[in-house]
């Protein structure tokens, strides 16, 4: 029988490395998603790719995206995530928000999502493993922890690094940067550790989920290894990302984002 449902109306706030493929994807076809709208910064800048969609969405500021879309997909620097996400879930729509660690000083957000009949959907991005991590805090977790390991270029300008005075230009070996909390690592390594937040909100908390970072001269990859301990199982995982134009942010990120978009109206949709 058809589907007569209409499509959903994605738009896509920031035109980065994460939100240019998801453009792109929804632009090729996603079954009963429609890509709606874009925010760009300069937009004049994205001329190029925009004009390479088969259908141009339309432009529009961040803040206005939730007019014309039921999903907003958050992909740009964080510190804009309270100004892409309040109006979506104000609205009762959908935010989908990949910079996650600024979450943890919005999460009144969650609150207002609540009161309005929005959602904030938080996709694996760059982690690996987050159903089983939402299995096991059905039960009881006893212990989460994250070792990860990045080349230089991924960890350059991180807060934490610079408020240090850590020169790490000249590394020959590995340098453990930091072991704390995930609320800690987010603070200090706000446009790097969005994985230890979205690791920490799948299971015991920013508070009880123990990160630790290492500035590896001899990895190429954005490495993160996780170790969960719960009463139903213990579970080791590991994902080695290849960075993306963005040294920072692994290619994964973008491609679990449109996995997600594309479960929205899946017939079969496996993984929770
Ligand atoms: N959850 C996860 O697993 C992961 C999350 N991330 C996070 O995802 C976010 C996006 O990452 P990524 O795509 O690599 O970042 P990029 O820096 O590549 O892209 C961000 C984009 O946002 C644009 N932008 C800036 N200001 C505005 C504005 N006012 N309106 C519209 N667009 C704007 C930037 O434009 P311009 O270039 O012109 O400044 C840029 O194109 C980051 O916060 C990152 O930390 C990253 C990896 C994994
Ligand atoms: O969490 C992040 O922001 C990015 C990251 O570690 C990765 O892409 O591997």
């Amino acid at each position: 029988m058809a589907d007569h449902r209409r499509d959903l109306r994605v738009a896509i706030a920031g035109l980065g490395s994460i939100g240019t493929k998801i453009a792109a994807e929804l632009d090729r076809g996603i079954d009963g998603l429609l890509l709606s709208a874009i925010a760009a910064r300069e937009p004049d800048k994205r001329r190029a790719f925009l004009s390479s969609l088969r259908q141009p969405p339309v432009i529009l500021p961040i803040e206005q995206l939730a007019e014309v879309a039921d999903i907003v997909v958050e992909c740009a620097p964080s510190h804009l995530l309270r100004t892409i996400v309040e109006p979506v879930v104000r609205r009762g729509k959908a935010a989908v928000v990949v910079s996650v660690g600024a979450l943890l000083d919005n999460s009144d957000l969650i609150d207002l999502a609540k009161a309005h009949g929005g959602r904030i959907i938080v996709p694996t991005g760059a982690l690996i493993g987050l159903d089983a991590v939402n299995a096991a805090a059905v039960g009881t977790i006893h212990s989460v922890r994250m070792v990860t390991r990045k080349p230089i270029d991924g960890l350059k300008g991180a807060p934490f690094i610079v408020q240090n005075g850590i020169d790490i230009d000249n590394l020959r070996e590995p340098l453990r940067l930091f072991a704390g909390t995930a609320r800690e690592a987010a603070k200090g390594f706000p446009a790097n550790l969005n994985v230890a937040v979205a690791l920490s909100l799948a299971g015991i908390g920013p508070d009880r989920t123990m990160v630790e970072i290492w500035a590896d001269p001899t990895v190429t990859r954005n490495v993160h290894r996780i170790e969960v301990e719960a009463d139903s199982a213990r579970f080791s995982m590991g994902i080695e990302n290849v960075p993306s134009e963005n040294p920072k942010t692994g290619m994964i990120t973008a491609l679990s984002v449109i996995a997600l978009l594309r479960k929205q109206r899946a017939t079969l949709s496996v993984g929770t």
